[in-house]
């Protein structure tokens, strides 16, 4: 997953770049690869900054000062797709028609399919590898029949009702249109999530809108009325309107339930359910598990969280199961997340770096770990290791979330399945494998019905790492077979001249 945000301000003599980017470093932890703004200034002219690296490299001062304008769109980027290079960087701008700019967030699934339409029937040139630039060349495929001078609301509603048709896979989008407005759409499934809110404009005359992929960012922003874009709605504001349209009728919400178990912060709220909540419900829901495994007279003398995500759900497992909760990692702050860190070799040496056992709390007890996923197995495996170098008896090790054993298409970067640990293994064979004496996952039901407590509404999520069931009913065998050929370690390692290659057309970091 990435992260988009879109501003307009009614005080049209405002800047609003300063509260994008204030977007952008509330979602980091939704991608830590490059960043992006495009605000658009008076006569509809567009100013752009963005560029690999994390929020706080990527917009210096002085960058900042050339973003002028009362709206915008920004990004950060996890690439999920084609490959990290600068020109990747998010959103990405098209002059014609009517100049448009796009941040998403998700993964299309037919990209060759895209790909070929854009240069055989639509003749719209296509500059890098992204699947986002597709996305919104598709957009602007379909806008350009309109061959208005001017467009209106419509002719953008009709634009998105094609792309619905056009594109599969997932896509939340937060976009602009020069001088027109901003706007913001979900997939048919709402896999990805995209919020909506407002707020008294700081002149009191009017309001300012925004879009964001989390609401920590419109609460942190004191914008009121957040509500969630529902799948298949798409909604426009204007300088002068805002007009919401439910382009897919009838849709199923399908939202990913991985964002309940690591992507989002905990102070998010998507589709009704508190994350928090949600956590701290597969902390109960694992105590329950654990507790059927083994029994009621575990030797378990410590519950130890993995710093940052599984805190909420470790500390609310101890509890049920009356055990005490210990901070026995510690961990540096000025260290990211590592799992959405690009290349395993990266990854396994960053969690080193930042995690680090406390003796005081490993020596000679039995320790039980709690993390909210193990996936390729990279944090467990040493976090185990440093438990026991710390002097830790027993180690058992407990998963928030079940064992995923199938790829994500839909803008989670795990494309093959020999790189999860949980693949092809049984419970024992996984313990074995992170060298645990015993590993303990959720159950697929539990954590449903922990994201459902707080929603019953939602009918089903996107589950497909656990269980290889995907929402969109494109995701045939042959395609996971050239994704993982296309995406995996192996296939990154090799050298890709794509990845390096300056395209200058792209970027304008300057000092
Ligand atoms: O099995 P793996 O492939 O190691 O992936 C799973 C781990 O990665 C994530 O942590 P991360 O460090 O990214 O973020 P966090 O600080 O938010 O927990 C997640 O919380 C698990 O700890
Ligand atoms: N994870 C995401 O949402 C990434 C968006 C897009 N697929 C990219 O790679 O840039
Ligand atoms: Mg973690």
């Amino acid at each position: 997953m990435c992260g988009v945000s879109a501003l307009i301000l009614a005080d049209t003599k405002q800047p609003a770049v300063a509260e994008i980017q204030e977007s952008l470093g509330l979602l980091q932890h939704r991608g830590q690869d490059a960043a992006g703004i495009v605000t658009c200034g008076p006569k509809g002219r567009l100013y752009q900054c963005k560029g690999n690296g994390m929020v706080r490299d990527v917009f210096t001062p002085p960058r900042l000062l050339g973003l002028i304008g009362c709206m915008g769109v920004g990004h950060v980027r996890y690439p999920t797709a084609g490959t990290p290079a600068n020109s990747e960087a998010q959103p990405f701008y098209v002059n014609s028609p009517y100049g448009i700019v796009m941040g998403h967030n998700g993964n299309l699934t037919n990209t060759a399919e895209l790909k070929r339409f854009l240069d055989h029937d639509a003749h719209r040139h296509i500059n890098t590898d992204s699947d986002s630039e597709l996305l919104l060349n598709i957009f602007a495929y379909h806008l350009q029949k309109t061959d208005k001078f001017r467009i209106s609301e419509e002719d953008i509603f009709r634009a998105i009702t094609n792309l619905y048709e056009q594109c599969h896979g997932a896509y939340a989008c937060a976009g602009m249109i020069a001088g027109f407005g901003i706007m913001g759409f979900r997939d048919p499934f709402g896999i990805r999530p995209l919020v909506f809110g407002r707020r008294k404009s700081s002149s009191g005359d009017g309001y300012d809108y925004m879009f964001a992929s989390e609401s920590i960012v419109l609460d942190s922003l004191d914008f009121t009325d957040i509500r969630d874009v529902n799948p298949g709605e798409a909604i426009i504001v204007s300088k002068h309107a805002v007009t919401t349209r439910q382009l897919v009728p009838n849709p199923t919400l399908s939202p990913c339930i991985f964002e309940y178990v690591y992507f989002a912060r905990p102070d998010s709220i998507i589709d009704g359910v508190s994350v928090y909540n949600a956590r701290l419900e597969m902390g109960i829901k694992l105590a329950n598990k654990i507790r059927r495994t083994l029994g009621d007279k575990s030797d378990i003398d410590v519950v130890i969280p993995v710093p940052d995500t599984s805190r909420a759900a470790a500390l609310q497992l101890s509890q049920e199961l009356g055990l005490m909760y210990r901070e026995g990692f510690n961990k540096n702050r000025y260290v990211g997340r590592t799992f959405i860190m690009p290349g395993q070799e990266m990854r396994r040496k960053n969690v080193k770096r930042k995690l680090n056992a406390m003796t005081a709390e490993f020596k000679d007890k039995n320790v039980l770990i709690v993390d909210d996923s193990i996936v390729r197995g990279t944090t467990s495996e040493q976090i185990v290791q440093m438990a026991r170098d710390a002097g830790a008896k027993k180690v058992y090790f407990a998963s928030a979330a079940p064992a995923i054993r199938y790829p994500n298409v839909y803008g989670i970067d795990m494309p093959c399945t020999a790189e999860l640990v949980a693949f092809d293994r049984n419970e024992t064979e996984i313990s074995s494998a992170i060298g645990a004496d015993l590993v303990i996952f959720q159950d697929k039901e539990d954590l449903i019905d922990s994201c459902r407590k707080y929603n019953p509404d939602i009918t089903q999520f996107d589950t497909s790492v656990f269980d290889g069931r995907y929402v969109t009913s494109d995701v045939t065998k042959e395609y996971l077979d050239e994704l993982e050929a296309a995406r995996s370690d192996g296939a990154k390692n090799k050298h890709n001249p794509r990845a390096e290659e300056v395209i200058g057309l792209h970027n304008i970091l300057q000092a």
